[in-house]
């Protein structure tokens, strides 16, 4: 496994196992195979209503919870500072733990004005040592760049909609000048188009690899931390099977070239659903 040291110095995996649309129930078992096959970052988020079943696949994996990373995030209704604090106690009380390795917040949502508050609620939680490290998602440069006024601690992590699609060069660059770990979600386009295309396929066979694999090593070499879903068993296996190859240079170019704004979400400065 490949760590990245965040700002906090605490380190985190650059490759972990995302559980959004894993329903309560299959969270249990798919979380349990991620964790046995070697996964040990866990992506989830209250929004997301499994919270429970992945606590539940942690304590049954009897993996030292020390060498677990587990984020989980603040969603849009409970913005604010005290609503803050409330959440994320509620999230914890889910997961069984007393403390999360990463705690986000799930959208600017920039219409109601209150991510600086939110922030600072996660800044509280992180010098009282609940949270190892905090940070946000879907946040564009003058969001960051609020909270860089206006805050202390810098964010460890902006998760982001980032596959070959849509590759963030703006955004990335201001992240990776503040030394802001970019995190990428929907990495591989929701299991879409991407997958099939006949270029991407060149690639894989030429590695011996399925195109998810090509795609997740892609953001491994960006130096992207990335959470790919799956809940089929021969799936977690293979999107974990990705250190024993190696994108050069052409692979790189031709995936670099593939780009074109082209997104499976909203734009965060459109998201202010409450
Ligand atoms: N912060 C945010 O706003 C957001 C965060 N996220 C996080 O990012 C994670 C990953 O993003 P997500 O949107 O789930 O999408 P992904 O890009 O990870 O794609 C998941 C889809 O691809 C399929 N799939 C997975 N592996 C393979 C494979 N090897 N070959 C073919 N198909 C495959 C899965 O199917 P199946 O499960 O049936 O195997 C599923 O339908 C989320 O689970 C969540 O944790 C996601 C969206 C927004
Ligand atoms: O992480 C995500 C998936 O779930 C949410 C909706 O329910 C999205 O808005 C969000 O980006």
């Amino acid at each position: 496994m490949q760590y990245v040291t965040l700002h906090q110095q605490v380190k985190m995996p650059q490759l972990g196992f995302g559980v959004w649309q894993v329903e309560e129930k299959d969270a249990v078992p798919s979380v349990k195979k991620a964790i046995e096959t070697g996964y040990r970052a866990i992506d989830t988020a209250a929004i997301y209503k499994n919270e429970r079943g992945v606590g539940q696949a942690i304590k049954e994996s009897n993996v030292p919870r020390e060498d677990l990373f587990i984020t989980t995030k603040v969603w849009n209704t409970d913005q604010g500072y005290e609503n803050t604090l409330k959440a994320f106690d509620d999230s914890l009380e889910k997961l069984g733990l007393d403390y999360v390795d990463l705690y986000l917040i799930h959208w600017p949502t920039p219409e109601f004005d209150d991510y600086v508050e939110t922030y600072k609620a996660m800044e509280k939680l992180y010098h009282e040592g609940r949270v190892k490290a905090i940070g946000v998602c879907n946040f564009d440069r003058d969001h960051l760049q609020r909270l860089l006024d206006e805050c202390d601690v810098i964010p460890a992590v902006n998760q982001i909609e980032c596959h070959p699609y849509l590759q963030q060069k703006e955004v990335k660059a201001f992240c990776e000048e503040h030394g802001i770990h970019v995190e990428a979600w929907s990495p591989l386009m929701q299991g879409g188009d991407v997958l099939n295309r006949e270029d991407m396929q060149a690639i894989a066979q030429k590695h011996n690899k399925t195109v998810a694999q090509v795609i997740i090593r892609w953001h491994l070499q960006n130096g992207t931390i990335v959470i790919p879903k799956s809940v089929t068993p021969s799936r977690i296996e293979e999107n974990f099977d990705v250190f024993d190859f190696e994108l050069d240079e052409e692979d790189m170019s031709r995936i670099k070239a593939l780009d074109r704004d082209e997104r499976k979400g909203p734009k965060p400065s459109e998201m202010n659903v409450r």
